[in-house]
């Protein structure tokens, strides 16, 4: 069973190559962490996969009608400002619109394991637009995963968020995977990655330049060429432990 299979996915922008003929499959229990530098194609991968940007070559989910596609697939997207006016739990119950039936009980609960899932209960009544920039995160994160779809797409999930709110949207994830679920995470934090993910895949210049297990991706040649980095790897007691410690010298011209 496959949640998401890219063939040969290819876009340019503005008559320029962005992504060169990607090639990915998702499957249930996977947490990818997808790395790579600024400006390396994790959006525009994640937007083309989702059928949002129009790309060559072939995207599963892009193949469905939008009806289908929410059904099958959950977003989070990077802008995470919440421009709307509503109370909290209005804003994450925006995540079962794709359920055809409306507001069932089966509805409610979605809404109520994805406030408790981001620790929201406690703001559930404020007006979401007064809430702190890594609150209105944890919101739309929230929104995306009432939409309990099999596979879940997030851009920069933990981009903003304090400490525990980090490692806890990690573990959450985790725990998607491990109940059979898939997701894909654009992450900048290769520890937070390297320690909770289950597998990597680097873009660099829009190509997928590893692809595999934690331990076997973050390897110091990769971390040099993709990254310019130099770090500390070493195998902790509940996973790996990644410190990147200082830039390697330029390449000369
Ligand atoms: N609307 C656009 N028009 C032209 N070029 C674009 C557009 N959007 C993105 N690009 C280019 O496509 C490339 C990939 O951008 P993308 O946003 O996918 O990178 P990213 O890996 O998500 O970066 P970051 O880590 O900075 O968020 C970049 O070179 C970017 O300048």
């Amino acid at each position: 069973m496959t949640l998401l299979t890219l063939r040969q996915m290819s876009l340019s922008r503005n008559g320029r190559p962005v992504l060169h003929g990607i090639d990915l499959t998702v499957r249930p229990g996977e947490f990818i962490g997808l790395l790579g530098p600024n400006g390396a194609g994790k959006t525009t991968l994640l937007r083309a996969a989702l059928g949002l940007l129009k790309a060559g070559g072939h995207s599963s989910l892009a193949d469905l009608d939008v009806a289908r596609r929410a059904q099958a697939a959950a977003f989070l997207p990077q802008n995470r400002e919440i421009a709307w006016p509503m109370p909290v739990e209005a804003v994450v119950a925006l995540g079962r619109v794709a359920h055809p039936r409306g507001a069932t009980a089966a509805d409610r609960a979605a809404v109520q394991r994805a406030l408790d899932a981001l620790r929201l209960d406690p703001l559930r009544r404020r007006d979401a637009t007064t809430l702190s920039g890594g609150e209105q995160a944890r919101v739309l994160l929230a929104r995306a995963l009432a939409q309990e779809t099999p596979l879940l797409l997030a851009d920069e999930p933990v981009a903003g968020l304090d400490p525990a709110a980090q490692i806890a949207v990690m573990q959450l994830f985790r725990d998607l995977a491990a109940q059979g679920k898939g997701v894909i995470a654009s992450l900048h934090d290769l520890g937070l990655a390297a320690r909770h993910c289950t597998r990597l895949l680097v873009l660099d210049a829009g190509r997928v330049a590893a692809d595999g297990p934690p331990r076997a991706v973050l390897q110091p040649d990769l971390l040099a060429r993709v990254f310019g980095i130099a770090a500390h790897l070493s195998e902790g007691p509940d996973g790996m432990i990644f410190q990147p410690l200082s830039l390697c010298p330029a390449a000369p011209s």
